[in-house]
């Protein structure tokens, strides 16, 4: 497989026409698909880590991705309830924990909540959701649903993203500490900690579905759930980018008060 055998690639699926005979071209397949549709290249990240956004346009995003972080745990509960096999579910587990924590341990809720109260936004806010775009509710319900419907194949695929995530949170980290006079590495510890987490865990998913993707349809669906994931990702920055750069806020939705 090449770069040319990946023209029948379109922006929803890959086309029958691509059979990928391999878990090495499988891999390969998911590289290339993170390296062109991943979510740090979508022109609102660039604004975010280039500080090139006010604490408004920055409160806006982190309002957002709460949404999607605080349904994660969600989606894997789901992605879980997918299995009978006991060792998956072992395996999977310890993610709603990241993100949830214990009886007396931080998780990675906690730690985004410190993130929109160290942006000035009042928690109670943002935990009710009341203030985030259509758009990211749409987004972030269609990934719990694709997991819930699709195959156990498909929604362990779907996580695949986070292979590309720790390059982001670097970039995220160093480029939002030296640019917002707003932001400390306390309120940045959601991202610091996800530098361990993400590899661990996209690890694991790589190698499920390396082993279980046998048949070329199979490979080809795990691709296609890696691009479905690219654009829950892509169409929540679409959305924020539209309200809050060009300025066309919905709605109902958040209204900055500090530019
Ligand atoms: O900041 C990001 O760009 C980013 C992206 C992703 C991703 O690629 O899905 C995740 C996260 N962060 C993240 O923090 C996280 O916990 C997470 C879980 C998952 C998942 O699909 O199960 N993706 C992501």
């Amino acid at each position: 497989m090449n770069a040319a055998s990946l023209t029948g690639m379109t922006a929803l699926s890959i086309g029958k026409d691509i059979k990928l005979t391999s878990a090495e071209e499988l891999e390969a397949t998911l590289r290339h698909i993170g390296a062109t549709r991943y979510h740090s290249l979508h022109p609102f990240h660039k604004l975010l880590h280039g500080g090139k956004l006010n604490k408004g346009q920055v409160q806006a995003w982190a309002l957002n991705r709460y949404y999607y972080q605080s349904t994660i745990p969600i989606k894997d509960a789901v992605v879980i309830s997918r299995f009978r096999d006991r060792a998956t579910r072992v395996e999977w587990r310890h993610r709603i924990e990241d993100h949830d924590g214990d009886v007396g341990s931080e998780g990675g809720i906690e730690r985004w909540l410190k993130l929109t109260e160290g942006l000035g936004l009042d928690t109670a806010y943002v935990e009710s959701t009341e203030g985030i775009l259509p758009a990211t509710r749409f987004a972030v319900e269609a990934y719990v649903h694709y997991c819930r419907e699709k195959s156990p194949l498909e929604a362990i695929a779907s996580s695949l993203t986070e292979l590309f995530a720790p390059n982001l949170h670097e970039e995220r980290i160093s480029g939002m500490l030296a640019h917002y006079d707003f932001v400390n590495p306390d309120i940045m510890s959601y991202f610091k900690r996800r530098l361990t987490q993400a590899p661990r865990d996209a690890g694991f998913a790589l190698d499920y579905v390396k082993a279980h993707a046998t048949t070329p349809e199979q490979r080809a669906q795990v691709c296609n759930a890696l691009i479905f994931k690219t654009n829950v990702l892509w169409v929540q920055l679409d959305a924020l980018q539209h309200a809050y750069v060009e300025g066309h806020i919905p709605p109902g939705a958040f209204v900055p008060k500090e530019h």
